[in-house]
């Protein structure tokens, strides 16, 4: 019933050499069609992205977006700007936007409302820091970013959505959650949902991110809650990033 998504984010890393040669590695490698697949470079790269994938399944998603239209926004860009280049997903909440750029609860939804008025597919990061879970908050931390956004929407933007639960003390470190730690927190992601609709809980696709590479995948996306990966660093080379898309399928 939910299709796996596998979404590459590249951050602030990759080229235009890159790129092409993400193109040829997708035109050469067939996908299986039961997985989603999308990359998500850095803004300058979008347009090259897009001609590199023409004629392959994998979609373009950007790594953000300011949540007004247009003005005096220096360094920004809008949803429609995203929407020109065929962009399909857009990375909001991100940890290091939280945390290196200040964007709280009330930028992120503003983030994702914006996105949604265009017709882009927010995926809603969420996740806690280390301090959090040793604490013993990781599902009020989660579940308060999630409620943060799908409170202040209606039950037709909610379906709209993607959530990546990616806990930050696994994110860039080589430090994986356990499947079982990973599945525990996405149930509780959907259960919440539940309270919403249970159709929106059983539908809604929830990703795990944090250090997940090719020799881990198949463990986090054999989990029942989880429908997919958010790749950091695994998603910058074309073999590693293939067979965590093969073994999503
Ligand atoms: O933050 C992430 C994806 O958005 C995860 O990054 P890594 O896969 O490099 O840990």
């Amino acid at each position: 019933m939910r299709m796996p998504l596998i979404a590459g984010n590249w951050k602030m890393n990759g080229s235009l050499e890159l790129v092409e040669q993400f193109g040829r590695a997708f035109a050469e490698t067939g996908l299986p069609t039961s997985v989603e697949v999308a990359l998500i470079p850095p803004t300058p790269y979008l347009a090259a992205m897009q001609s590199a994938l023409a004629g392959t399944a994998v979609a373009l998603g950007a790594q953000t977006l300011n949540p007004e239209t247009k003005g005096a926004h220096t360094g920004e860009v809008s949803a429609e700007m995203l929407n020109e280049f065929d962009v399909r997903y857009v990375l909001v909440g991100h940890s290091e936007r939280r945390s290196m750029y200040h964007e709280d609860d009330a930028a992120v939804l503003a983030r994702a409302k914006a996105a949604l008025a265009s017709g882009l597919v927010p995926v809603l990061c969420v996740g806690e820091t280390l301090e959090q879970r040793e604490a013993g908050q990781t599902e009020a931390v989660v579940l308060g970013q999630v409620e943060a956004v799908f409170n202040a929407l209606d039950a037709e933007q909610r379906t709209r959505m993607v959530i990546a639960y990616e806990p930050v003390w696994a994110i860039g470190t080589g430090r994986t959650a356990s499947p079982s730690q990973a599945q525990a927190v996405h149930a509780a992601i959907r259960a919440r949902l539940g309270e919403y609709d249970s159709e929106l809980a059983a539908r809604l696709r929830l990703l795990y991110g944090g250090s997940m590479k090719a020799d881990n995948a198949a463990e986090l996306l054999a989990e029942s809650d989880i429908d997919g990966g958010l790749i950091g660093g695994a998603s910058l080379k074309t073999n590693d990033f293939l067979a965590i898309c093969q073994s999503a399928g």
